[in-house]
C-alpha cells in the first residue's frame, strides 16, 4: 500500500468514528430536543407489567357501533381492564375529572434565557431590576367532569381555552410558568395515572399513506404483543367503523399537491390515531378549525357518540354553530382566563337569564354567550361598557362556584380513603419492533415518493456529469496533479453539500411525526434515525454514492484501479452518511428548514475551511488550527 492509501484509510478511519459520534449525538439531541417528550408513565417507571385492553376470549366480539349512537352511555358495557383475551373499544374506564381552584401565571419579564424578551431586557439594561411581572393566564377554574360527557371550553380569541386544555392534559412547557390549584382524575392528581391521547389542532399524517394504512402503523406502534397482528386488524377496522371512515379507508391521506382525504376525514384519522390507546380522557384542541359546518358537525357528533362510550371528553372549540351546541354536556365559558361559567349545558342559558343577559330569539347561543364574555375594544366607550359587563360575569360566577365547588372536609376525606386502585398504561413497541415497523413504514412512504426518489438518482448523475465534464480527462502533468486535487475537493464537497441540503429539506417534512409519536411514547429517536436509513439503504445510500464514483472517477481519468476506485467510492459513501448525520443533527436543533440549514451551512463552511483548501493551516491562529483534524471534507 502507498503512502497515499496510508492517508486516505488513516482519514476513513477518521471520518468512521465521526460517523459513529455524530449519530450518537443525533440521538441524544432528538430524545431530548423535543419539545413535547414526555416522561414515563409511573408505571413503566416502577417497571410494573403493562396490560391491554381485554374482555373474555371466549366472549363473542362486542358489536361495533357503526351508527352515531347518541343516547345516554350505556355503562353496563363498560368493563375495567381484566385478564388476557380481545381488545375492544368499548372497554373504557370510566375516569372523572375534578378541577379545583386552578390558576396558571406566566413570568414576562425580561429573561436573559428567553430571546422573546431580548428588547424589553436592553430597555432595562444598566436601569436596575424592577421585580418580576407576572400575567395571569388562568385564575380559579373550577369543573366537575363526569365519565361519558363531552366538554366545551368557549370563549373569545386569547380567553384561554388552549392554556386551560394544555393545563388539565400536563402539556403545558415551561419554567416561566406557575401553577396553582389541583386536577385529579378518579381521585388521583397526574393525567398520567389513567389512560388518555391528545389530538393536535393540526393532522400530522403522512400523506402518501392510506387511512387504514396510518391506523395500521399507529396501532403496530402503540399495541406490541401480547396484542396479536389480527387483534391490532380487528381494533383498525373497529376504529374506521367507529369514526365513519369506511368509505376513505383506502384513500392516500394526500397534501395541497395531491389531493387525497378531506379537511373532516383528516380530523377523524388524527382522532383514530389517538383512540387506538383506548383513551379513557380525550383532550382535542379547536378540532373543528377549518371544517366547513356539516363536516364540523358530524365531527363533533363522532365526539358525542365516543362520550357516549364513558370517555370524558374535553374540546376547545371557535364559534359551534347552534347544532353543535345541543351536542355538548357541559361548558366551561371564559374570559381573559377567567370562568364566567362552568357547568351543564343545560343550566348554562338559565344562568345568563337570570343575570339579565336574555339570549334573544333565533341567535346561536354560543356566540351570544362568547360576545357576552369579550371584552370590546373597538373604542373606549365600548371597552368600558364591556369591562364591567364581564366583570359582573365573573364576580357572579366567583360566588357560584364556592358554592358548588367547595370541597367539604368529609369529601376529602372519601377522596384519599377510596383512591381507586391506578389503571396501568399499555407499553409501547420495543426498540426492534419499532425499527421494523418504521423501516416498513419509511420504505413504503420512499417508494410512493417517485419523483423524490428520482431527484436524488438524478442529481447524483447529472452532478458526476457536470463536474466530470468539468474535470474531464485530466492530465498526468503538473497542472493535470493541482487538477486532480482539485477534483477530488469537488467530488467530496459538492455532492456531500447538495445531499444535505435534500435532506435537511425531507427531515423537516417528517420530523413532526416523529415528534407527534415520540411525545405520544411509542417512538423513541434511534429507531427513527435506523429505520430512515434502512428503508434508504437501496434506493439512496448505495446507488447515489455509487452512480456518482462511477461515473465521475471514470470521467476525470482516474487511475483504472479496483481498489482504487473502491477507495474512492469509500469516501463519497461515507461522506453522504455524514452529510445525513449532519442533516440529522441540524434538524434536531432547530425544527424549521431555514433554521436547520443555516446551522448546516456554518458547519459545513467551517469544516470545508478548515479542511486545508482555502487557509494554510499554519496561517491561522494557533487555538483553531486543530480543527484541520476534524474536517471531514477530505483533501
Ligand atoms: N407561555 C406563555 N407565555 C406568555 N403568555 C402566554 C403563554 N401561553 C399563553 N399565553 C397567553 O395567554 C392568553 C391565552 O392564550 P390561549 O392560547 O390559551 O388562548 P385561546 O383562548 O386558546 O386563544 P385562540 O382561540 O385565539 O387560540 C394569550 O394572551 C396568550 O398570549
Amino acid at each position: 500500500m502507498g503512502k497515499d492509501n496510508v492517508v486516505l484509510w488513516a482519514r476513513v478511519g477518521l471520518i468512521l468514528p465521526l460517523t459513529a459520534v455524530g449519530l450518537f449525538a443525533d440521538v441524544l439531541a432528538m430524545a431530548s430536543s423535543n419539545p413535547n417528550t414526555t416522561t414515563p408513565s409511573h408505571d413503566e417507571q416502577n417497571g410494573e407489567k403493562p396490560v391491554t385492553l381485554d374482555i373474555d376470549a371466549n366472549e363473542p366480539s362486542s358489536p361495533v357501533s357503526t351508527s352515531m349512537d347518541l343516547g345516554r352511555p350505556d355503562l353496563s358495557r363498560r368493563r375495567s381492564v381484566p385478564a388476557v383475551g380481545h381488545l375492544s373499544l368499548d372497554d373504557v374506564e370510566a375516569v372523572e375529572v375534578q378541577i379545583r381552584n386552578l390558576s396558571v401565571t406566566v413570568d414576562t419579564s425580561p429573561s436573559i434565557w428567553d430571546p422573546a424578551t431580548y428588547p424589553d431586557l436592553l430597555k432595562t439594561f444598566g436601569k436596575g431590576h424592577n421585580g418580576p411581572t407576572t400575567k395571569t393566564l388562568l385564575s380559579s377554574v373550577n369543573a366537575s367532569l363526569k365519565p361519558g360527557t363531552l366538554t366545551a371550553i368557549l370563549g373569545g380569541s386569547g380567553s384561554g381555552k388552549t392554556t386551560l386544555l394544555n393545563t388539565v392534559a400536563e402539556r403545558m412547557f415551561s419554567s416561566r410558568l406557575s401553577q396553582s390549584g389541583t386536577t385529579t382524575f378518579n381521585g388521583q392528581q397526574g393525567v398520567h395515572s389513567v389512560r388518555h391521547a391528545y389530538v393536535m389542532q393540526q393532522d400530522i399524517l403522512l400523506p402518501t399513506l392510506t387511512v387504514r394504512e396510518t391506523l395500521q402503523y399507529s396501532a403496530d406502534l402503540r399495541l406490541p404483543p401480547p396484542t396479536t397482528k389480527e387483534e391490532r386488524m380487528r381494533i383498525v377496522e373497529e376504529v374506521i367503523l367507529e369514526l365513519g371512515l369506511k368509505d376513505c379507508a383506502n384513500t392516500r391521506i394526500g397534501n395541497s399537491q395531491h389531493r387525497g382525504c378531506s379537511g373532516g376525514e383528516k380530523r377523524r384519522v388524527s382522532i383514530g390515531v389517538q383512540l387506538l390507546a383506548n383513551p379513557s380522557i380525550l383532550f382535542l384542541d379547536e378540532p373543528t378549525t377549518g371544517l366547513d359546518a356539516t363536516s364540523a358537525y358530524q365531527l363533533v357528533r363522532t365526539l358525542k357518540a365516543l362520550a357516549n362510550k364513558g370517555r370524558t371528553i374535553i374540546t376547545t372549540i371557535h364559534q359551534p354553530r347552534s347544532e353543535i351546541w345541543d351536542l355538548f354536556d357541559n361548558l366551561i365559558i371564559l374570559s381573559k382566563g377567567s370562568p364566567v361559567y362552568s357547568g351543564t349545558m343545560k343550566e348554562c342559558i338559565p344562568w345568563f337569564s337570570d343575570l339579565g343577559f336574555q339570549l334573544p330569539a333565533f341567535v346561536n347561543p354560543a356566540e351570544f354567550l362568547i360576545d357576552q364574555a369579550a371584552i370590546d375594544n373597538r373604542s373606549p366607550e365600548l371597552e368600558e361598557e364591556s369591562t364591567a359587563r364581564v366583570e359582573r360575569l365573573k364576580a357572579a360566577w366567583t360566588e357560584e362556584s364556592q358554592k358548588l365547588f367547595s370541597t367539604s372536609a368529609s369529601e376529602k376525606t372519601a377522596e384519599t380513603k377510596d383512591k381507586p386502585k391506578r389503571p396501568r398504561i399499555g407499553q409501547h413497541a420495543n426498540f426492534f419492533r419499532q425499527l421494523r415497523v418504521l423501516t416498513d413504514r419509511a420504505l413504503k412512504v420512499t417508494y410512493r415518493d417517485p419523483m423524490g426518489m428520482a431527484g436524488s438518482i438524478m442529481e447524483a448523475i447529472l452532478m458526476a456529469i457536470i463536474t466530470g465534464y468539468i474535470f474531464f480527462n485530466l492530465s498526468r502533468d503538473q497542472p493535470g496533479i493541482r487538477s486532480r486535487q482539485a477534483a477530488l475537493y469537488i467530488s467530496v464537497g459538492l455532492q456531500g453539500y447538495l445531499f444535505l441540503t435534500f435532506e435537511i429539506f425531507r427531515l423537516t417534512l417528517d420530523i413532526p411525526t416523529f415528534d407527534r409519536e415520540n411525545s405520544e411514547g411509542c417512538v423513541t429517536a434511534l429507531p427513527f434515525i435506523l429505520s430512515r436509513r434502512l428503508a434508504r439503504l437501496f434506493t439512496e445510500d448505495i446507488p447515489v454514492p455509487f452512480l456518482y464514483s462511477v461515473i465521475f472517477y471514470f470521467m476525470v481519468g482516474f487511475d483504472s484501479d479496483v481498489s482504487k476506485f473502491f477507495t474512492f467510492f469509500s469516501i463519497i459513501l461515507l461522506n453522504h452518511y455524514i452529510a445525513v448525520t449532519l442533516a440529522m443533527s441540524s434538524v434536531s436543533a432547530v425544527r424549521h428548514f431555514p433554521g436547520a440549514s443555516l446551522i448546516a451551512n456554518l458547519a459545513y463552511t467551517l469544516q470545508s475551511m478548515a479542511c486545508g483548501y482555502f487557509i494554510q493551516s499554519n496561517t491561522i491562529p494557533v487555538y483553531v488550527r486543530w480543527t484541520k483534524y476534524i474536517t471531514y471534507t477530505v483533501s
